[in-house]
């Protein structure tokens, strides 16, 4: 390593019941990419918190720059040189994205001045951005570049992402690739968290990683395979999803001219969208997102009502049935947003087991709820799924990002649906667990369920759909089957050439 930017001496973090980070020691370069790698719950966004001054260690050390470094709160860090652009972003919809940017500064200087800088660094950085366009009209790649350049702003020594590219299409990526190797060109350094092993090894020029809160490996990511990471994560062998072959049953959802506008003002409406679902079958539809894919789950939980007949399930009509309706005759969903809409934040998991699961595990009797039998299906998921918690008493909000995915769409397989649509089951989620939720999928599948699998991951569509459609500004494009399709065909679809008869990318 040429010159040490940072280094952290055994920094040691417990939370009641788990040690989150255990004495971990290792020190970032300067102009280094640095990957920290470890599968959900291994302690990674606890310890880049701590970079960052949101959380504090109970013991341990760092220095930057060869002076003790011990930020108090994330003012200081960002005062100190270190920036982060979280998983999640904050930002206000109804704002522009100068005004956004000036809301998280401390003295912003006048709006026009602003402006005229957010352009010189988007232009610098090639990261096309108008500082006088509406958040709420931006896409996610979008809203993130509004991130970045926020904390380009503050011209950072250490920039931390945290699963940058999972909202990204593969164009948006580059983009921001092309970015982060400038930056480093200037002596940036960037510490990158990511599950996307191939991106990591692209871009990072050595990794560390973490398992259960233990530093267990340091590699060079160029010279190591996906593989060999993902195992090192696990620290066991990785099974590759199977795809037994599964006989198709009797169409289970069918959607016919279906048109509903959004309930967001910055929502997309979805416009005649037909889609037929066999049992046993997965059907998986791609886009980049915001094109429908919220409005497509609403309309089929039964959050947003349509036309009786626009949804079928099972040849009944059920457009204007709500989501309690529909669940009790098997048609379970799961939403993208864990927090706040998939999971109860604040509830334990055998409150949150009791929210959708209520009805099909006969979890209330003579309207009360009943206690153990919730506590006891909550424990069958963490069981089934190997959903990393103390137990079924811990809020949902404790959990790790990837651990609560698994519990969310673990509650759902284990209900026995006939119709299951989830929206990017393995968002965030580590190798291993992504090939546990996917062979869930498939084995559900394989038992006769009809599956919708929205996702922005086209590899994993690829893996387990046998046909494949996209949204495009609410428009479904024609299914096909996926053996066979071309990168080249995928992307035309997702770019809104409906059957292949224009080419308008
Ligand atoms: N505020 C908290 N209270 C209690 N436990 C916590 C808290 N924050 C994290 N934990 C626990 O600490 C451990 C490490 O979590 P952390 O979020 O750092 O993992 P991670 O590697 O970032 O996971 P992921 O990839 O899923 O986001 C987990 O077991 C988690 O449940």
């Amino acid at each position: 390593m040429s010159q040490v930017l940072l280094s952290l001496n055994g920094l040691t973090k417990a939370y009641p019941g788990v040690v989150a980070n255990d004495d971990i020691s290792f020190k970032i370069g300067v102009g280094e990419v640095h990957a920290l790698l470890g599968e959900n719950g291994a302690g990674k966004s606890t310890l880049v918190k701590m970079i960052y001054g949101l959380v504090k260690p109970d013991s341990g050390t760092m220095e930057l720059r060869g002076q003790s470094y011990a930020p108090g709160e994330p003012r200081a860090a960002r005062a100190d040189g270190i920036a982060m652009v979280f998983q999640h972003f904050s930002l206000f919809d109804a704002l522009n994205v100068a005004e956004n940017i000036a809301l998280g500064m401390e003295n912003p200087p006048p709006m026009r001045d602003l402006a005229a800088r957010i352009r010189e660094v988007s232009e610098t950085y090639g990261l096309p951005l108008d500082p006088f366009r509406t958040v709420g009209d931006l896409s996610a790649g979008e809203r993130q570049r509004v991130e970045i350049i926020r904390c380009l702003l503050q011209d950072p020594k250490l920039l931390i992402m945290d699963e940058p590219t999972s909202v990204l299409t593969p164009q948006e990526v580059q983009i921001l690739f092309k970015t982060l190797e400038k930056l480093r060109g200037e002596g940036t350094s960037i510490l990158y968290i990511s599950h996307k092993l191939e991106e990591i090894r692209t871009l990072c020029d050595t990794a560390t990683i973490l398992r259960l809160g233990k530093v267990v490996g340091t590699c060079t990511p160029r010279e190591t395979t996906a593989r060999d990471m993902a195992e090192l994560m696990v620290g066991s062998a990785l099974k590759t999803p199977e795809r037994a072959g599964r006989a198709l049953g009797e169409v289970a959802l069918d959607i016919s001219g279906l048109s509903a506008p959004s309930p967001s003002a910055f929502g997309t409406a979805l416009k005649n969208v037909h889609l037929t679902v066999q049992q046993g079958e997965i059907v998986g539809i791609g886009g980049v997102a915001g094109n429908g894919q919220e409005e497509l789950l609403g309309v089929l939980s039964g959050e947003i009502l349509t036309e009786a007949g626009a949804v079928k399930l099972l040849g009944e009509p059920i457009g204007r049935m709500g989501p309690a309706a529909r669940r009790a005759l098997g048609l379970l969903t799961a939403p993208e947003e864990r927090l706040g809409h998939a999971a109860a934040p604040d509830m334990s998991l055998t409150e949150n087991a009791l929210l959708t699961g209520a009805v099909r595990e006969n979890l209330v009797s003579n309207g009360f709820l009943k206690w153990g039998a919730a506590r006891e299906f909550a424990e069958r998921i963490i069981e089934a799924f190997d959903v990393r918690t103390p137990g079924p008493e811990n809020a949902a909000r404790s959990l790790s990002g990837g651990n609560l995915q698994k519990f969310v769409i673990g509650r759902e397989v284990l209900q026995g649906p006939k119709v299951l649509v989830v929206n990017q089951p393995t968002w965030g989620v580590d190798a291993a667990a992504a090939a546990a939720i996917r062979q869930a999928l498939l084995d559900l599948a394989a038992e006769g369920t009809a599956v919708v699998c929205i996702s922005q991951d086209l590899d994993e569509l690829m893996e387990i759909a046998d046909r494949f459609a996209a949204l495009n500004e609410g428009r479904l494009s024609t299914p096909r089957s996926t053996t066979g399709l071309t990168v080249e065909e995928i992307g035309l679809m997702m770019g809104g050439a409906h059957g292949m008869e224009v080419a308008h990318v």
